[in-house]
């Protein structure tokens, strides 16, 4: 575990070479079958809702109507109740708001050195908040990024899984401040829902109806508790995963200046228009290779409610399952020379290398967030490119990649100096 957490690629790899593939992995209180092979993951990833479940492992701070903790009809309700929030992106006006808070971020960080990743996490707290619910007041919002921030913080995501130390002894102590973090995001959240009842015609933002229709539902998990669940795991899912793309994505242009050239020279062509933005090859493929070679979720779960049957054996209901991105990601068929950052992979007509690739995992409970990610990742670099030279100040030897609490990221944080060109 702890060589996992160190070096999620290296151990798969290593494991994979010593052990074979699939392999077994002992973790506290189950044992999980690791998977690397291609049509293996393509077959579990297809698989019926009913023919698996969730691993049931430090989620429990999502709340009880989270859709990643349900199963089966709950959970396609409660995927269905809030896709509209961040399945189209670019709906109204979105992608320039999302240009504009990078804009707004970028400008606060610029001529000091920054950690990236800090830059990244406020860049994607506002972008989530803006997609899912639309508009806070700025005090709101401010008290949201703090509250929230408490909730982040690597003591409050080591708490949840040491039962023992989870006691309120006030606000001082760690379960305490954790508790009282929580109910102030939850407020807020559940002041938005009751809000939404107040909001002006104009306002067309898909989170007014979500909300109405909660107020009015008499099944608990699709009412304003089921909401407010679902609002905070939008967050949670999607602010440090995509945060932690971005990061990686920076750092990877500017560590090749041939690279940060020919976006540069692609952005010139389509202006600031976010709908021609995400729709540029050279744009998409980096971050697709960005993805690949940096796993952000290393590990996807199932758990078989059903007996399968699996490159050739008969595998019981029970069994754990972890498919894995870094196996998958450095197939020598699909992705020759693995350890190379290579954009071009992506390009023309190379099929197998997009369908084989599984960063956001796959089926029915692929990553719901998927499109904003990719969306959000293509624009803010995209503004940072075209506006600031960046300095590496560890250089261009690659930070390593490892486990920061529920996913992987650089080391680092990557440490930097932008400035306006
Ligand atoms: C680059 C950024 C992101 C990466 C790499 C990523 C990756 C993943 C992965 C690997 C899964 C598991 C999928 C599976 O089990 O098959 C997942 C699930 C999920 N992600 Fe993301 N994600 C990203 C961004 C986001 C964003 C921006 C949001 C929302 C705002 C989000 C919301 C979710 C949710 C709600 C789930 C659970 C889906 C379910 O269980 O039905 N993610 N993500």
């Amino acid at each position: 575990m702890m060589k996992f957490a160190a070096d999620p690629v290296g151990a798969h790899r290593a494991f994979a070479a010593r052990y074979g593939d699939p392999f077994t992995l002992r973790l506290p209180g189950m044992r999980m079958m690791v998977i690397g092979d291609a049509n293996s993951i393509i077959q579990v990833l297809a698989l019926p809702i009913d023919a698996f479940s969730v691993l049931d492992v430090g989620i429990e701070v999502m709340g009880v109507y989270s859709l990643v903790r349900l199963n089966g009809a709950a959970h396609s309700a409660a995927r269905k109740q809030v896709a509209p929030l961040v399945m189209n992106p670019l709906r109204q006006n979105n992608g320039v708001i999302i240009q504009d808070i990078a804009r707004r971020v970028y400008a606060k960080s610029s001529g000091r050195r920054v950690l990236m990743i800090e830059v990244a996490k406020q860049l994607t707290l506002h972008v989530i908040l803006r997609s899912a619910i639309g508009f806070l007041p700025e005090q709101e919002e401010a008290r949201f990024a703090v509250a929230y921030a408490a909730l982040q913080s690597k003591a409050s995501f080591m708490l949840h899984f040491l039962p023992i130390l989870q006691v309120d002894l006030g606000p001082w102590s760690p379960w305490g401040r954790l508790k009282r973090a929580r109910a102030t995001v939850d407020h807020i959240i559940s002041k938005s829902i009751d809000n939404a009842t107040f909001r002006t015609e104009d306002d067309t933002h898909p989170f007014v109806d979500i909300a109405r229709a909660a107020k009015e539902s008499t099944d608990a998990a699709l009412g304003v508790d089921g909401l407010r669940d679902q609002l905070f795991t939008l967050l949670s899912a999607g602010h440090a995963s995509t945060a932690q793309a971005l990061t990686w994505a920076v750092w990877h242009v500017y560590a090749d200046s041939e690279i940060l050239a020919r976006l540069r020279d692609e952005l010139a062509s389509v202006r600031s228009d976010p709908d021609r933005i995400v729709r540029l090859d050279y744009l998409d493929a980096v971050c697709r290779e960005v993805l690949r070679l940096r796993p952000i979720g290393p590990v996807i779960g199932r758990k078989l409610a059903k007996p399968l049957h699996l490159a050739g054996r008969m595998l019981p209901e029970g069994t754990v399952i972890g498919l894995s991105v870094p196996l998958a990601h450095s197939n020598l068929t699909t992705f020759p020379e693995p350890d190379i950052f290579r954009p071009e992979r992506y390009l023309g007509d190379n099929k197998a290398a997009k369908s084989r690739s599984i960063p956001f995992g796959g089926g029915v409970r692929h990553c719901l967030g998927a499109n904003l990610g990719l969306t959000e990742m293509k624009l803010a670099l995209a503004i940072l490119v075209e506006g600031y030279d960046v300095l590496l100040s560890e250089g261009t030897r690659p930070p390593k990649h490892k486990l920061i609490d529920a996913v992987a990221g650089p080391a680092s944080g990557v440490p930097l100096v932008m400035t306006a060109r």
